[in-house]
């Protein structure tokens, strides 16, 4: 498949106290998903945040590089992170809020954010709009384009905000507890929707998840993370049947519906 990104010894700490997360090491291939999962407090959100530049300004890179694409991405400028983010790596975050605008109707933002980053006609963009909405298994696509996002409900906008990125068809999506905050209906339509789009655009996943039966389900390899360390990475049904660590076989057991997978 080869590489799409690297991570090398990246070591992250907040307010120079200790270390949240330590010398990680992670490779994620095209097309790849890797879910990373872990106790709360175990670093999951700042490493991905770290990869996309986004940690919060208390918080300080000590040690590391990330390579994407072959490109060293630590050392890049603010304008060379405006391009890359939006463009070939998006993040969804738990809360669509964060990215919908609530007083911009959907069809009007999404075809402002899809001519933004792309030279469309508004027709083009508005067929592009309509064409990933219609990807995420969204019915009734005139009645969302025309709404605004507080007359959708919250799996809706969670399906609209990651049509939005994947509009962009970036190389890499980060998505942090992108359905935890939805029913298991709405969470199990996104997630498939998500794997049919790695299979669409070959996108390549970072999946940050309290849930290990999600990440069993959707991931291909698992990586394990404690204490803002590695604690175990592996192809998903050696790290589900043969854990190596102690703190893996712990998680699973906390984890009983795994059980038919083991
Ligand atoms: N903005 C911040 N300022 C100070 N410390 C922080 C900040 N964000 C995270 N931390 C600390 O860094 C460590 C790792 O937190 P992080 O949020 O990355 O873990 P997580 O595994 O994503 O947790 P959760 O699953 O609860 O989101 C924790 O000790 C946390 O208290």
């Amino acid at each position: 498949m080869g590489r799409l990104l690297e991570v090398r010894d990246l070591t992250v700490k907040y307010n120079g106290e200790e270390n949240a997360i330590e010398n990680i090491n992670m490779v994620l291939d095209h097309k790849e998903i890797i879910g990373i999962v872990g106790e709360s407090g175990s670093g999951k959100t700042t490493f991905v945040r770290a990869i996309i530049n986004l940690l919060s300004p208390n918080a300080e890179i000590v040690s590391g590089e990330i390579i994407f694409n072959g490109q060293n991405i630590s050392k890049y400028n603010q304008e060379q992170w405006r391009n890359l983010r939006g463009n070939e790596i998006t993040m969804i975050f738990q809360n669509p809020g964060a990215y919908i605008n609530p007083i911009i109707k959907i069809g009007r933002q999404f075809v402002e954010s899809i001519r933004n980053h792309r030279n469309l006609s508004k027709v083009d963009a508005a067929q592009k709009a309509r064409e990933t909405l219609e990807k995420m298994s969204l019915g009734d696509i005139d009645r969302i384009m025309n709404a605004y996002p507080f007359q959708l409900s919250g799996g809706m906008q969670q399906r609209v905000a990651i049509a939005m990125a994947l509009a962009m068809e970036p190389k890499l999506i980060i998505a942090d507890e992108p359905t935890s905050a939805l029913d298991v209906v709405t969470q199990v339509q996104i997630i498939n929707a998500l794997m049919a789009l790695r299979n669409h655009f070959h996108t390549s996943i970072l999946l940050v998840t309290h849930n290990i039966g999600c990440a069993a389900y959707m991931a291909d390899r698992i990586m394990v993370m404690n204490k803002g360390q590695v604690v175990e990475c592996n192809d998903k049904s050696k790290l589900i049947t043969n854990p190596q660590m102690e703190y893996t076989q712990k998680l699973l057991h906390a984890f009983p519906e795994l059980k038919g997978l083991r």
